[in-house]
């Protein structure tokens, strides 16, 4: 039988996520943020995090990064998270990245929470301290998101839980990312200051969820961040045009800050064949995903 307390070696599942809504009002915190209304679903597209005891603190990612480990989302978690605690940061934390990069699907994020998740089962921490619902937010906006589940409601800067859903789990959502740079969510909202955008309505999208009506969803879906990136990044505005044409899709829209938009799509078929179309037409990312029942979450330890 396994000894209860602390944990030798974790394995923690980061799954990307896709932003059903998205509104962004003019108005900001004290920190420059700005105030946010974001629906969110974890997907079954992930990075794996696996977390185990050591000297110092290590981070290496599979493939390797082209920053520095410091600047990683999941070393500077394991810091703050350490100093909340008045513990020593030292664990060795290997990422397996899977999620595209400057995308829109919350990597980074992700792989923030999942490191928080692992270390707080290596470190004997309770998940639910207010101190490590801190933490996350101080890394990053969508961070909160992926400790608390799979489909949410969360405002403030983004990162304040305010409903969850029964999850949509198994729903077929299509991905597809065009070449190029991406965009970064900052560039993203400072381009939405030059030219801020009417807010679409919520409450019809969080009724959807409510009723746990995937086809009413489809009709709801929005993004007022997307008109910014696609300034940016005008790809975007190609791969839109061209998912809405594709058969079974339901709806299509930008993900967050983008690059990548998804579809959901009727069958998981049809995702798969819109997968096979992208890359083959256009040389573009593509990937075939279905909405998860949980978010980070524990797989082996
Ligand atoms: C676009 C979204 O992904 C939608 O889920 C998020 O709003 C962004 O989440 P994130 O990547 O975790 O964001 P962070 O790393 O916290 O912030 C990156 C940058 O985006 C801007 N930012 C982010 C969130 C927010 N509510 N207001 C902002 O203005 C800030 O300039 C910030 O410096
Ligand atoms: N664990 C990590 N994985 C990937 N990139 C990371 C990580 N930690 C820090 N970064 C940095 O973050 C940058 C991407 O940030 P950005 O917020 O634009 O990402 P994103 O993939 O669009 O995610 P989000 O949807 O959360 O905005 C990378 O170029 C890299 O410099």
């Amino acid at each position: 039988m396994r000894a209860s307390g602390p944990k030798r070696r974790v394995v923690v599942s980061a799954p990307a996520k896709v932003n059903l809504y998205l509104g962004i009002h003019t108005e900001r915190d004290e920190r420059g943020y700005h105030r946010v209304d974001s629906v969110m679903a974890a997907l079954s597209l992930a990075d794996t995090v696996t977390v185990e005891p050591a000297g110092t603190l290590e981070v290496v990612t599979v493939p390797a990064a082209d920053f520095p480990m410091e600047q990683n989302t999941a070393y500077r978690a394991a810091v703050a998270l350490a100093q909340a605690f008045g513990l020593e940061p030292r664990a060795r934390i290997a990422i397996e990245k899977r999620i595209p990069l400057r995308a829109g699907l919350g990597g980074p994020s992700a792989d923030a929470a999942a490191a928080i998740m692992g270390l707080c089962a290596l470190w004997g921490l309770d998940v639910h301290d207010e101190r490590v619902e801190a933490v996350a937010r101080a890394i990053g906006a969508d961070v909160p998101f992926f400790l608390h589940g799979a489909l949410a409601y969360l405002d403030g800067a983004g990162d304040c839980l305010r409903e969850r859903f029964e999850p949509l789990a198994g729903l077929p959502v299509v991905l597809v990312r065009p070449q190029g740079e991406g965009v970064s969510a900052g560039a993203a909202y400072a381009r939405f200051d030059e030219d801020p955008q009417p807010l679409p309505p919520l409450e019809p999208v969080l009724e959807a969820l409510r009723a746990h009506d995937a086809a009413a969803l489809a009709a709801r879906v929005a993004n007022n961040l997307a008109p910014a990136s696609c300034a940016l990044a005008p790809e975007i505005d190609e791969v839109l045009a061209w998912l809405r044409g594709r058969p079974g899709v339901r709806a299509a829209l930008m993900s967050g800050s983008g690059s990548c938009s998804f579809a959901l799509c009727a069958s998981l078929d049809d995702a798969r064949a819109i997968v096979q179309a992208a890359q083959a037409e256009r040389g573009w990312w593509a990937y075939a995903a279905t909405m998860e029942k949980s978010g980070a979450r524990v797989i082996e330890r």
